[in-house]
């Protein structure tokens, strides 16, 4: 089965997105995402300029041997561009093997190791109550697991926090980065009361989730670890960059938290000494950015030797395309353990027609043969692309930090 064409489609359905489609000469195709929040052109001019001519003619079967081809053969390896690009062509190429097999993607990868994929949402508020309220509104759909930030007194604009109440948290919100400020020490002495409200109002059950978003030292994430411990979160998420991977040691061997990290990692690499070192408790690199299913299968693979999970990243950055492929692969994945979900806005939807569900908490994947996620070209063509980057983030002395 030859690859006869494929091609980008740059939209921006409520948030920009890059998308690319694999065409055949048996008619099948496949899509896959190829979206680097705030960096999408840079992916769109790496497939289009140094991947998508090589692709032409070659048997779309040879997945394996096309994904070397990309990483090996590219003699520069790894990096979110590259990575981005070589997931898009993997997911896509996963898609038309499915279709061709005529089984729902979760079945070419082994069967269902569950009938249900549990999914956190997220809930925002400028305070501790307003975030409450949003926990109670999502109880009441259904989830069983929550995210939970909360504004924190004295910090104009934090990470995860909606500018208004009741609005769409969307942080890629300007062409040119906006400049947000922190405090650490402020946030510490803040966070664990939301925790603490969290339970006092929901009891032991809800599993809650917190992201730090990469802005402490491991000894601070020490302690914010430790003093959360009574409120038994989830998980910790990106309590520090972790470029270097020890950092993690020093904040496991103080606290009992269960920690997540990885939604800026794109290589099995990026986590080797934290995984055989049993530092971390989930990984978080999604399909669209690890190298697709052929890098992640690999990745959770390694990760379950030591006991470690998935909780596939899953913003409205990432395409249903993303999302789609990721609700099969968790419903596969011996190792599964929790799946991101945050609301695509309306418009997404209807760009990207699609066959996954959401149920009482969980997402179920679609039986349709493929990862069940397509694109609608003439409503994409709706929404040209707008440049969006992430803010930046700065100490209130000025010193620029980590977002
Ligand atoms: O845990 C998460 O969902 C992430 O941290 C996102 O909120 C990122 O900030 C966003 O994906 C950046 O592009
Ligand atoms: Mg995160």
């Amino acid at each position: 089965m030859k690859i006869t064409e494929a091609y980008t489609i740059v939209s921006s359905p409520g948030r920009n997105f890059v998308t690319l489609k694999i065409k055949t000469d048996s008619g099948l195709y496949g899509i896959g995402d190829a979206t680097l929040n705030g960096r999408e052109k840079a992916v769109v001019a790496y497939l289009d300029e140094h991947v998508l001519p090589a692709l032409i003619g070659r048997d779309a079967h040879q997945i394996e041997d096309i994904w070397h081809y990309l990483y090996r053969g590219a003699y520069w390896r790894r990096g979110p561009v590259t990575m981005s690009a070589i997931s898009a062509v993997d997911l896509a190429l996963w898609d038309i093997k499915a279709k061709a097999a005529n089984m729902p993607l979760y079945q070419l990868l082994g069967g269902k190791s569950r009938e249900r994929v549990m999914t956190y949402a997220h809930c925002t508020g400028q305070d501790i109550e307003t975030c409450l309220e949003e926990v109670q509104k999502h109880v009441d759909l259904g989830y069983k697991a929550v995210r939970v930030q909360a504004g924190v007194p004295g910090i104009k604009t934090i990470y995860g926090v909606a500018k208004t109440p009741g609005e769409r948290y969307e942080p890629a919100d300007a062409a040119i980065p906006a400049e947000h400020s922190w405090s650490t020490e402020k946030y510490l002495n803040h966070a664990p009361k939301l925790f603490k409200a969290v339970r006092e109002r929901f009891g032991d059950e809800l599993h809650v989730l917190h992201d730090v978003h990469h802005r402490l030292t491991p000894i601070e994430a020490a302690r914010l670890g430790k003093a959360v411990e009574p409120y038994h979160l989830f998980w910790l998420e990106d309590c520090v960059p972790a470029e270097n991977q020890e950092s993690m040691k020093l904040i496991r061997q103080h606290t009992t938290t269960p920690l997540a990290i990885g939604e800026v990692f794109n290589s099995i690499h990026d986590y080797r000494e934290m995984i055989e070192n049993q530092w971390i408790d989930y990984i978080r690199t999604p399909l669209s950015h690890g190298g697709g299913i052929t890098g992640l299968r690999r990745l959770a693979d390694f990760a379950g030797l030591y006991h470690i999970r998935t909780g596939f990243h899953g913003p409205t950055d990432l395409s249903p395309v993303c999302l789609g492929a990721a609700v099969h692969f968790d419903t596969w994945v011996p190792n599964f353990g929790i799946q991101e979900h945050m609301a695509h806005d309306p418009l997404t939807d209807e760009v990207f027609p699609h066959d996954y569900r959401f149920e009482n908490g969980h997402f179920i994947a679609g039986e349709a043969p493929g990862h069940g996620v397509d694109i609608d070209e003439d409503a994409a063509a709706r929404y040209p692309y707008k440049p969006a980057s992430l803010p930046v983030n700065r100490l209130e002395d000025g010193t620029l930090w980590h977002w």
